[in-house]
């Protein structure tokens, strides 16, 4: 790891401090903030995250339950599961890991997970918030990626930013949060006709597609921000298998003025804002049955 490299690992123990603190204040209040992860099918892909989440929520004192679903589960059952965690008065966070088996629909299962309860804010009533420019519930690696940004010290307002990738829980919401900073967002994919082209102007780029070594340094405008979002598993020439993100690193390091190492970069802090997430619908969970009692219990 170089100079130019803008780690994850500070800037997620910060984030996980202020948690720890109002988990117990939670706590305290009889409110206890737990996080549930629903897997679908055979994800090996998706347990490097799970692990992440588990080890992480039970190091600030959030409890985590993982229910591993079967691959041919129905829609209709997968929804039965995702009610009866709604109406669980335990549960403050529901987490539906993504990928997700083709017969069922992603976007009519994230419609089922409660808003009050949606810690990724992948509700389409959440992600409608973001366009209003609320922001306390966004999408947990869109939050994290403009996080590591902000940590370069750049001024985000005016700054021409390159988004590569615009899927509904990356890419997008990443140019949602960029224009209500200010910044110049142009959002890649691809159709895009030369990406390089873009991503050669920009003063930060940002870099979520799931393909190892998409962006290498000709891309890339000298002193450039780089935030790598990519998570992919690939094979070591002998065999062992390793995490490296979409950014070809050896080639842009030299050129950029800041990059996120993948790993120890974006991914640290996408875990921690969703605890983050976890702790503020649990508060939201608090407030709500307060105010439908009519009176604060103290
Ligand atoms: N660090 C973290 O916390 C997280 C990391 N990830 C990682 O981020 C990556 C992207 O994830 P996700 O957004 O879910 O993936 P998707 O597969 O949903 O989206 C990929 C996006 O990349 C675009 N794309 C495909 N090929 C190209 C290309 N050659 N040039 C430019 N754009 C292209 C696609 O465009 P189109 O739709 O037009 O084909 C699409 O918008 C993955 O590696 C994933 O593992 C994901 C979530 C969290
Ligand atoms: N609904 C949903 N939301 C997601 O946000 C989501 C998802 N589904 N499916 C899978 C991808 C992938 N993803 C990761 C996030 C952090 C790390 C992470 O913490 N990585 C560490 C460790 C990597 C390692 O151990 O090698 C790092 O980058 O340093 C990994 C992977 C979230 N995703």
């Amino acid at each position: 790891m170089g100079e130019r490299d803008l780690t994850g690992r500070a800037v997620a123990d910060a984030i996980l401090a202020d948690v720890a603190a109002e988990v117990q204040a939670l706590g305290e209040a009889h409110w206890p903030p737990k996080l549930v992860s629903i897997t679908v099918g055979d994800e090996s892909a998706v347990d490097v995250y799970v692990r992440n989440q588990r080890r992480t929520a039970e190091g600030v004192g959030i409890a985590f339950e993982t229910r591993r679903l079967p691959e041919r589960i129905t829609q209709e059952e997968l929804r039965a599961a995702i009610a009866a965690l709604n109406a669980d008065p335990q549960v403050s966070g529901i987490i539906l890991q993504r990928p997700v088996p083709k017969h069922i629909s992603i976007k009519a299962m994230q419609t089922a997970i409660h808003p009050l309860k949606d810690v990724e804010g992948m509700n389409p009533a959440s992600i409608g918030n973001i366009v209003y420019n609320e922001l306390e519930l966004a999408p947990c690696t869109a939050l994290a990626a403009v996080e590591m940004l902000k940590r370069t010290g750049l001024t985000l307002a005016g700054l021409e930013v390159v988004v590569i990738g615009h899927s509904e829980i990356v890419g997008k919401p990443i140019a949602f949060l960029l224009m209500s900073e200010g910044a110049t967002v142009t959002v890649c994919h691809h159709m895009t006709r030369s990406v390089s082209m873009h991503s050669r102007r920009a003063d930060a780029v940002f870099v979520a597609v799931g393909k190892p070594k998409l962006v290498t340094g000709d891309m890339i405008k000298p002193g450039a921000a780089v935030i790598d979002i990519g998570i992919n598993e690939v094979l070591d020439d002998d065999g062992k298998s390793r995490v490296v993100g979409d950014v070809d690193y050896d080639s842009v390091a030299p050129v950029a003025g800041w990059i996120t190492p993948v790993p120890g970069g974006v991914g640290p802090v996408t875990v921690a804002v969703l605890m983050r997430n976890t702790v503020v619908a649990t508060r939201r969970q608090k407030a709500h049955y307060e105010a439908r009692l009519g009176a604060s219990i103290a």
